[in-house]
């Protein structure tokens, strides 16, 4: 379990981190969600050590990382893939580090195996992709089989089967009661991968809870409506806090009812209908919806949407 309780971090005058409280809980694997600078990589830091908070704490089962007896044992961490010696090969630097935490050199192999490099071992990591540098970042987190383990943007520069094999690997690792953590600024990158999620925005948490909570939180999703009389159907659904779109001649889109509210206007107005769909927010555009208030850099033009 990890755990941060009124987590604050300032830099000078900016507030990369503000007041955040919330809990990550072993067996499942939980997302960490915010748009660029909301404040992911500074709370994985503290989380980490690497940084103090300005106030607050973040734990990993009621203990700070820098108490814990055999950290690497406790909690595997990739924040940066590629911080690794690049004259070393693959096996060579786990090798250095499991030597150096007590570990016995049997389980490099087995590492070298669970993220698929093993035919790779022996070549430089300096000549890694950023996918096999990922992999490798991932074999260093698991080689003191921890219970609790801190990926910063894994997903990142991964290919399609990279993406699969990651969540294929977090999603077993979860199974097994892991507590499993981390962070991306793409919804999309993690609606597969994520049971739970952590959404922060400039460093504020916006929500917290399980992938269908989330989406629930955002709102309404949209109805599709097909009619041979849409011009009128839009007409008749006009009405506060409603939106209509028309996709085509015949179809249009509604935001702000639900598909009953649109049969009962229709049926009301004498409007034939021919297809009439109620769609939920997908996870993007619920993330699209919460975060939208809370980006740290946008085009004016970003900002009018
Ligand atoms: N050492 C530092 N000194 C000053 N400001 C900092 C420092 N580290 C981070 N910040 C600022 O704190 C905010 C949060 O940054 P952080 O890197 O934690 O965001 P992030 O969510 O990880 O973003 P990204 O998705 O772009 O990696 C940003 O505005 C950043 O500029």
């Amino acid at each position: 379990m990890i755990t941060a309780e009124h987590l604050t971090k300032r830099y000078g005058e900016k507030r990369a981190v503000e007041d955040l409280s919330f809990a990550v809980r072993p067996g499942a694997v939980t997302g960490f969600l915010g748009p660029n600078g909301a404040g992911k990589s500074t709370t994985m830091r503290m989380l980490v050590g690497l940084d103090s908070p300005t106030s607050g704490r973040i734990t990993i089962d009621g203990t700070l990382y820098r108490d814990l007896p055999d950290p690497l044992r406790h909690v595997g961490v990739v924040l940066d893939a590629r911080a690794v010696h690049p004259g070393r090969s693959a096996y060579h630097h786990l090798l250095a580090v499991a030597r150096t935490h007590g570990i016995p050199d049997s389980r490099v192999a087995e590492v070298l195996d669970l993220v698929g490099l093993s035919a790779v071992a022996r070549r430089r990591a300096g000549g890694f992709s950023l996918g096999m540098s990922q992999r490798l970042g991932v074999a260093t987190a698991l080689l003191g089989d921890p219970q609790v383990l801190v990926l910063d943007e894994p997903v990142n520069g991964l290919d399609p089967d990279g993406v699969l094999w990651i969540r294929r690997l977090l999603a077993g690792l979860a199974r097994e009661g892991r507590t499993v953590f981390l962070s991306s600024h793409l919804m999309s990158e993690l609606s597969l991968i994520a049971d739970d999620l952590v959404v922060i925005g400039q460093g504020r948490l916006l929500a917290a809870g399980t992938a269908q909570e989330f989406v629930a939180r955002a709102g309404a999703g949209t109805v599709r409506v097909v009619s041979p009389q849409s011009a009128d159907l839009a007409t008749a659904l006009q009405g506060p806090g409603v939106t209509v779109t028309s996709i085509d001649g015949a179809t249009l889109e509604v935001h702000g009812l639900d598909a009953r509210d649109v049969g009962r206007i229709a049926a009301d107005h004498g409007v034939v209908l021919f297809e009439l769909l109620s769609r939920s927010l997908t996870l993007e555009e619920a993330f699209m919806r919460i975060t939208r208030n809370a980006l740290e850099y946008r085009t004016p033009q970003e900002a009018a949407r």
